[in-house]
């Protein structure tokens, strides 16, 4: 029988990008297998976002490449959905919280007798059961970025792409949410790539954190998560591994700036 290995779901491939003579990102490499949830931390402007876009068919790269499934991901797909830190520009204020997650529907082609009864489940899936009739502007933050959530999840997405999504949010909103993403990935197998400036969410959260350093971005780490599952939020941050990888990564990002 031939040996067969599983195509991983991202491949960065020496992928480069300039943005007219400015260098960004140089010669960036690594594989995401399925499932992973990979967490990625840098200074700031060190190109974490435009890793992003890169993954999210958003930008192409100057050089090298950026595979989905084996493919180039050369245009933004259905099953890639991204969830912005700024959630009250991502909502439409004039939609409900039931219209805002009907829309990826609609632009999915999903047939209306279908969608009320998913749109429901999806609102109850991130807490926000029976909350459907309100507008974004009479909802909290963390609400809203439930709901951000809700409706990319209503994508089906096999890929979730996460750009400093609790990084608005006070710190017990924020770890709530954190434990919620976690349970929802762990149930839908969801691929995860998680952009963050804050390092203990980075371990918190991720299967393994890459680390780029500036000017242009590049990978200078690249660490696994060897936490145990599920993560509990006092108990798994006072783990010695937690302690020692909060260590290391403030030790290269440091390093990074100096
Ligand atoms: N469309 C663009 N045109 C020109 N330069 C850009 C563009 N987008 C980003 N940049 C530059 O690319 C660099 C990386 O930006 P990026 O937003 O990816 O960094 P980041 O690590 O996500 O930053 P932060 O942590 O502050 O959000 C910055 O120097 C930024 O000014």
């Amino acid at each position: 029988m031939p040996f067969v290995t599983a195509l991983p779901k991202f491949s960065f491939s020496g992928a480069t990008l300039a943005f007219g003579q400015k260098p960004i990102l140089r010669n960036i490499s690594f594989d995401i297998p399925a499932g992973q949830f990979t967490c990625i931390i840098g200074a700031s402007g060190c190109g974490k976002t435009t890793a992003l876009r890169l993954a999210a068919g958003l930008y192409q790269p100057t050089q090298g490449a950026v595979l989905f499934d084996g493919e180039p991901m050369s245009a933004p797909r259905a099953d890639v959905a991204i969830v912005f830190q700024d959630y009250g520009k991502a909502l439409l204020p004039w939609r409900t919280a039931f219209g805002n997650v009907s829309l990826a529907m609609e632009a999915g082609g999903v047939p209306k007798a279908g969608r009320a009864d998913r749109i429901e489940e999806l609102l109850a899936l991130v807490g926000l059961a029976g909350q459907g009739g309100k507008y974004p502007t009479e909802m909290s933050g963390g609400m809203q970025q439930r709901l951000q959530i809700a409706r990319c999840l209503a994508q089906n997405p096999s890929v979730l792409l996460m750009d400093e999504p609790f990084g608005a949010l006070d710190a017990m909103t924020r770890q709530g949410l954190q434990d919620e993403v976690l349970e929802l990935v762990a149930r839908t197998q969801t691929t995860v790539i998680f952009v963050t400036h804050d390092l203990e969410e980075a371990i918190y959260l991720g299967d393994r954190v890459i680390g780029l350093l500036p000017h242009p971005g590049r990978v200078g780490i690249d660490v696994p998560v060897n936490l145990p599952r599920p993560r509990d939020q006092l108990a798994t941050r006072e783990e010695p591994e937690f302690l020692r990888l909060r260590r290391e990564l403030f030790d290269f990002i440091k390093g990074s700036e100096a």
